[in-house]
This record gives C-alpha cells, sequence and structure tokens, in this order.
C-alpha cells in the first residue's frame, strides 16, 4: 500500500486509542466525505470502486451525487456518506456549497496528468475556504494502474501532503480496485479518533433543501436518504 503520514506514528495511534466509546458495542459513526478534483481524475470510478470492489467506466458527474456505504473498523460499524462533486468549473458554485458539512475530504489527482495535480493547492485552498475548519483531507493519486504514463511522482504528491497538513498521501486504482478501501479505512479511522461516536449528534436540516446543509444525522436517517443515492 502506498501512502504516507507526517504527524508522529499515526498507525499505533489510530489503532490504539480510545474513541471513548470503545466499551459501548453498539455504538455506530456516520461520516460525511466529500470527494474533489479535477475533472476526469476519476473520483466516481474510485467512490464505485468503494461501493462494489468494481470498475465501470461512468460518466461525468453533474454537480454533486452522493452513496452510502458501511465499513467495519475494529467491529464498529461506520457508515461513510460520501458527496462526488463534478469536477467541471462551471458547477463550482454548486459544488461548494457542500464542502462545509464535510467531516472529510478526498482530493483526487490523475497521476498521469500533471495538470490534475497542480491544481491540489486550489482544491485544498477551497476545502480551507468553505469547509469546517477541523476538516480531514488526503491526496488521492489515482490511475496507478497507468504507471508507465506517471506524470507525477509519489515522492512529489508526499511533500505536498506534508506542507499543506494533509492527513496522508495515497496512490490509488479505481480500475483493479487498489488501495481505494485502504483510503476510506483511513479516513474512517482518523474521523473515529477525531470525532469519537456521532450517532447521537442533532441533526440539522435547513429547508429547502435538505441534502444541502446538514452535518451528520442519526443512522436511521440514512436510509431514507439512500433512496436518494446515485446508481453506482
Ligand atoms: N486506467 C484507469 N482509468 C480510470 C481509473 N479511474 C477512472 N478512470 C477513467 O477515468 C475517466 C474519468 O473517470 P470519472 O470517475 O468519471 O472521473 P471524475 O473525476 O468523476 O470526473 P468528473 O465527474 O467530470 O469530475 C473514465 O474514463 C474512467 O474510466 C483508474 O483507476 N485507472
Amino acid at each position: 500500500m502506498q501512502w504516507c503520514k507526517w504527524a508522529g506514528n499515526w498507525k499505533s495511534r489510530l489503532q490504539g486509542q480510545s474513541t471513548g466509546a470503545q466499551e459501548e458495542d453498539a455504538c455506530e459513526f456516520l461520516f460525511k466525505i466529500i470527494f474533489l478534483g479535477d475533472s476526469n481524475v476519476g473520483k466516481t470510478c474510485v467512490i464505485h470502486s468503494f461501493k462494489s470492489g468494481e470498475f465501470r467506466d461512468i460518466h461525468s458527474t453533474i454537480g454533486v451525487d452522493f452513496t452510502v456505504h458501511s465499513m467495519d473498523i475494529d467491529g464498529k460499524k461506520v457508515k461513510m456518506q460520501i458527496w462526488d462533486t463534478a469536477g467541471q468549473e462551471r458547477f463550482r458554485t454548486i459544488t461548494q456549497s457542500y464542502y462545509r458539512s464535510a467531516h472529510g475530504a478526498m482530493i483526487a489527482y490523475d497521476l498521469t496528468r500533471r495538470s490534475t495535480f497542480d491544481s491540489l493547492p486550489h482544491w485544498i485552498q477551497a476545502v480551507e475556504q468553505y469547509g469546517a475548519a477541523n476538516v480531514v483531507f488526503v491526496l488521492i493519486g489515482n490511475k496507478c494502474d497507468l504507471a508507465p504514463q506517471r506524470q507525477v511522482l509519489f515522492e512529489d504528491a508526499c511533500t505536498l501532503a506534508e506542507q499543506t497538513g494533509a492527513l496522508a498521501a495515497l496512490e490509488t486504482s479505481a480500475k483493479e480496485n487498489r488501495n481505494v478501501q485502504e483510503a476510506f479505512e483511513l479516513m474512517a479511522r482518523e474521523l473515529i479518533v477525531r470525532n469519537g461516536c456521532l450517532v447521537h449528534q442533532e441533526v440539522q436540516l435547513d429547508p429547502p433543501n435538505p441534502l444541502l446543509y446538514y452535518d451528520s444525522h442519526p443512522i436511521d436517517e440514512v436510509e431514507s436518504l439512500k433512496k436518494k443515492s446515485c446508481d453506482c
């Protein structure tokens, strides 16, 4: 698995740290993750690979889609509500309005296209500007199955991660389902450590667009939200 992490011994910290809720086996977690990055870097495919373990060629995202997928982390059920944003410039205003309630951001680039890596500072700045103050973000270099066409060294991503305070840099392949589960698991573990149990958190719905503005929902609400999930 390719990743790097800068702040000390993160692995033992994540595995060993109590969340304050570990005694409660029934405790579940719900985290909202926003997926960002230039168009065609493979955001939708990575999310689809995470959810189904399969690769499917998918059309460009229009605006924002969302999906929910559960993971088991050390016996705890963690629901990841993943918001897939369109990378195209013309959707920027819409997608930015989704940042503020995200617990985590996955910022992706295509490692075969340098320009998508060069855009990362812009995406990171946007997360800092429009997202919550303590949002966790990771850098995802997708399409690592295309290594011969690589235009971005993994070391460059690690340097950027270190400079910008990212949780980690990882390289994934949605096509070969490489490192995809690991990327989400890394994010989930960090969010568990930082946020503790969110299942009891207050619901925040701001009509008229309840999908646009909320932070965390009790688990039973996810089922109704799921109906609006994309098919991928
Ligand atoms: N070789 C390879 N191709 C990939 C991979 N992931 C995605 N692709 C291809 O990259 C193209 C873009 O994938 P998408 O998932 O639609 O990209 P996106 O970032 O969601 O694009 P927008 O919705 O426009 O923001 C598609 O043709 C995919 O087949 C991968 O891991 N390896």
